[in-house]
């Protein structure tokens, strides 16, 4: 049954935790509270046609563990007892995994609400700070990870628990600020009319910032892919894709500013995901944290907020083991997120 009113958020182990993304599903294992997560290989979400199958050949079959419960985070709303996958062709269906998988208890969470756990959970090797700043202990932090799409979470602190705020923050607009803003954004790919976060700030965006370049400066696009965009740019072969990088990490920093104002994220501001892992080297340059700082009339606050990038190449699971081990310690509601046997 789907449970209403959740009073006992105590999890049964063992665990199963999976990280869903439009691109790739990342699971583990925790075997109980204290013992490190069990990690399986990463599983492209176009290699098995149903999440069900991928679970069961990429995990279950793999391991003689049977876990009781599952909590998996996906990108996209969770409304229904059957949730379509917003950039993936899975539909996630917890009561048939209850019936047919053997697991009692089956929570769903929003991807970055994990990623926005995984903040407190990641050991500090994993994480490279780019310019100044310094945490402030239990004040707001906010998470923004550019993969498929752009996700955007916030984490609020309050009463010694920590409450993710999922939202839908990578559809915010972004506005041009510069002269070369001014010659780019006419030839930027709208949605609905508006360049959002999301136009701009994940594989997909890295694109269209490479064929506005070459629109605007009359030249032939060499790179076909985000992958190549990225390689290009880093090696410095191709002018156009080191600009598109350097403007990418721009608008990333726009865009995190804007959000660390929202949130008064005096916490720290984390960029997840695969893409700010890569381009990382470019990251480190000045332009992101300019842009991240450029807040009159707030930039005195701005310089005080530090940001990150997380290198931890599983942290969605890393946040999904902390709530599972001490539920309490996260607001998570799992109210109509929750099925039980
Ligand atoms: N080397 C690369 N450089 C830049 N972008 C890349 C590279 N390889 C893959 N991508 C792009 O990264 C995106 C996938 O990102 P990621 O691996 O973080 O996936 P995901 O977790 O499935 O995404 P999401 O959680 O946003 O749904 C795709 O748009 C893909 O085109």
């Amino acid at each position: 049954m789907q449970t209403g009113n959740e009073t006992n958020p105590s999890i049964a182990f063992p665990v199963l935790i999976g990280d869903i993304g439009g691109t790739n599903a990342r699971f583990a294992i925790l075997v109980d509270a204290y013992a490190a997560p069990k990690e399986f290989p990463v599983i492209p979400t176009a290699s098995y046609k149903t999440i069900d199958e991928a679970i069961q050949r990429g995990v279950l079959d793999k391991t003689s563990v049977q876990p009781r419960t599952a909590i998996l985070a996906i990108a996209g709303p969770i409304k229904e007892d059957e949730v379509d996958l917003t950039n993936a062709p899975w539909i996630v269906k917890p009561r048939q995994m209850i019936a047919e998988m053997g697991f009692r208890d089956v929570i769903l969470i929003n991807d970055f609400e994990a990623q926005a756990m995984a903040t407190t959970s990641v050991e500090s090797k994993y994480l490279e700070k780019i310019g100044g700043g310094e945490v402030r202990q239990a004040a707001s932090r906010v998470v923004l990870g550019p993969g498929t799409g752009l996700g955007v979470a916030g984490l609020v602190h309050a009463r010694h628990t920590w409450y993710p705020v999922p939202g839908e923050g990578g559809h915010m607009d972004v506005g041009p600020r510069s002269d070369r803003d001014f010659e780019l954004f006419p030839h930027y790919e709208r949605i609905g009319g508006r360049i959002s976060g999301e136009q701009l700030i994940c594989g997909r965006g890295l694109m269209n910032i490479y064929r506005a370049i070459c629109k605007a400066d009359g030249r032939d696009a060499r790179a076909a892919s985000p992958a190549e965009v990225t390689a290009a740019g880093l090696d410095g072969m191709d002018p156009v894709a080191v600009e598109t990088l350097e403007l990418f990490c721009t608008y990333l920093g726009r865009l995190a500013g804007d959000l660390a104002l929202v949130f008064m994220a005096r916490g720290g501001v984390y960029l997840s995901g695969g893409i700010a892992q890569i381009v990382l080297p470019v990251l480190r340059h000045p332009g992101f944290r300019q842009a991240f700082e450029d807040k009159a009339p707030h930039g005195e606050i701005m310089r005080q907020i530090p940001s990150f990038v997380v290198t931890h190449p599983l942290a969605a699971l890393s946040g999904m083991a902390a709530y599972a081990r001490t539920p309490v310690l996260f607001g998570l509601a799992t109210e109509g997120r929750r099925w039980k046997a």
